[in-house]
């Protein structure tokens, strides 16, 4: 299958925002609810307001690929998972390792089939991004860990439980995943589990949420202890994604950037945490009408002081995005990435737009204004490529930026959402 490397987003800049946007479905949510509808034995999940990503997709062909019988039905954003039919323990390298949610499947594999067989697993490449705390967790339920090396190199964990027993888990760090994938194992294992130093992310409320639809006991969620009684079997439900606050926050910064005035349905400005807080700083209104979030930026942008840091703290997803941003406004901005320990590799593609960015480690200063002019550049990962889109509608000129399947990969109907508001952006194959 083509990665789809060839496939490009073309943004001509200078255009105002004007309108009304759709925020699609979260993305960090609806993965680890794909992994959590797998351990229903029977009857049929219903997932609605899925966003219709790379990702989705290929958790989609994942969960077929184990047995399952999933089927999106695109317009109506509404993925429905018969899980009655899991037959293989294997996560293959070839749908696995495109996609970091693909690891989430593997508590569902545990309690369906006793092992999971992990051949790869992908996501963006921002440094290192261990799975110890997961695997660690795992162990102390009772699972063994092992690796296997073939002759050609490549590599596999195997991850194997007879029956998995509650115990007392902590995470180093909130880990995010981390979190949800100890939870989904703990839902199904004999006895109560305590799992310490919890993510407090909404999406992970929203999948506590689920599965507590689903038969499971768990309380103290948005707290950093969580207790998880294990119970016998979880039933197939009905469940409705939360909007997307990455998505959000880019659509955000798109009027931030342009200028103009937006309403974007669907929106929380609570969830955007910290990041709501500094984009008002920087000169951007909101003004929330229930479920409408206005959006208007009509003075010049001020610099912020950005440090990334666990929810409600300024989301690491949203650095790239504010990197843009912040080469638009007036003076010196300053950002300090605390999460991953390689995710400034969009300040060379600003810098070849005209951005003046100067990066030292983990932290990075921004100089504007500066203008910026149209190039040809690269989407390292998700988020560089939303940002460049934001550094593309804010150029003089033409910016092309490869691959879109990366931005593709978390961001649904890009071009069309964008364009609906006044942007000319086109995605060209
Ligand atoms: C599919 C999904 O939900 N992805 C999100 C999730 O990724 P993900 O769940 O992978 O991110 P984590 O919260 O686990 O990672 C945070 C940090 O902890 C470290 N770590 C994590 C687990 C572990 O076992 N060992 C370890 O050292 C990582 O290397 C990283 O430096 O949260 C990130 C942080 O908000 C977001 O950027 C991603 O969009
Ligand atoms: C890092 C991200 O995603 P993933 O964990 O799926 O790679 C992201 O959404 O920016």
């Amino acid at each position: 299958m083509s990665l789809g490397h060839e496939v490009r987003y073309r943004v001509r800049g200078g255009r105002e925002l004007r309108g009304t946007v759709f925020v699609q479905g979260a993305k960090n949510a609806v993965l680890p609810m794909i992994g959590a509808s797998l351990m229903a034995t029977k009857g049929r999940t219903v997932l609605r307001n899925v966003p219709i990503i790379e990702d989705v997709r290929r958790a989609v062909e994942l969960a077929q690929a184990i047995g399952a019988k999933a089927e999106l039905h695109e317009a109506e954003r509404t993925l429905v998972i018969d899980a009655s039919t899991l037959t293989s323990p294997v996560l293959p390298a070839d749908i696995a390792a495109r996609f970091r949610g693909s690891f989430l499947f593997v508590p569902a594999l545990l309690h369906r089939l006793g092992e999971a067989v992990i051949e790869g697993v992908g996501g963006c490449n921002l440094g290192s991004r261990n799975l110890d705390f997961h695997y660690n967790g795992f162990k102390r339920m009772g699972a063994t860990v092992t690796e296997q090396v073939t002759d050609d190199g490549t590599g596999s964990i195997h991850v194997k439980a007879g029956h998995l027993q509650g115990g007392t888990l902590y995470l180093d760090t909130p880990s995010h995943t981390g979190t949800e994938n100890l939870l989904m194992a703990a839902s199904l294992a004999h006895g109560t589990t305590l799992i310490k130093n919890c993510a407090l992310e909404p999406e992970v409320l929203d999948v506590i949420t689920l599965l507590q639809r689903m038969g499971a006991r768990i309380t103290g969620g948005g707290t950093g202890f969580i207790t998880v009684e294990g119970v016998d079997r979880l039933t197939a439900v009905e469940h409705t994604v939360m909007p997307d606050r990455i998505d959000t926050g880019v659509l955000v910064m798109a009027a931030a950037i342009s200028g103009g005035e937006i309403s974007l349905v669907g929106a929380s400005l609570e969830h955007l945490g910290v990041a709501g807080d500094k984009l008002e700083q920087m000169g951007v209104e909101f003004h929330s009408q229930g479920a409408v979030l206005q959006v208007r930026r009509d003075r010049p942008l001020r610099p912020i002081n950005v440090i990334t840091d666990e929810y409600p703290g300024f989301a690491t997803d949203l650095q790239s995005p504010i990197m843009a941003l912040s080469s638009q406004a007036e003076g010196e901005s300053y950002i300090y990435e605390r999460i991953f320990d390689g995710r400034f590799k969009l300040a060379e593609e600003l810098v070849r737009m005209g951005a003046d960015v100067e990066v030292n480690g983990n932290r990075a200063k921004v100089h504007g204004v500066t203008p910026l002019r149209g190039a040809e550049v690269v989407a390292h990962d998700l988020r560089t490529g939303s940002a460049l889109v934001l550094a593309g509608l804010a150029a003089e000129g033409e910016t092309t930026i490869t691959s879109a399947y990366y931005i593709d990969r978390g961001h649904a109907h890009v071009a069309e959402r964008l364009t609906a508001l006044g942007a000319e952006i086109e995605r060209i194959a």
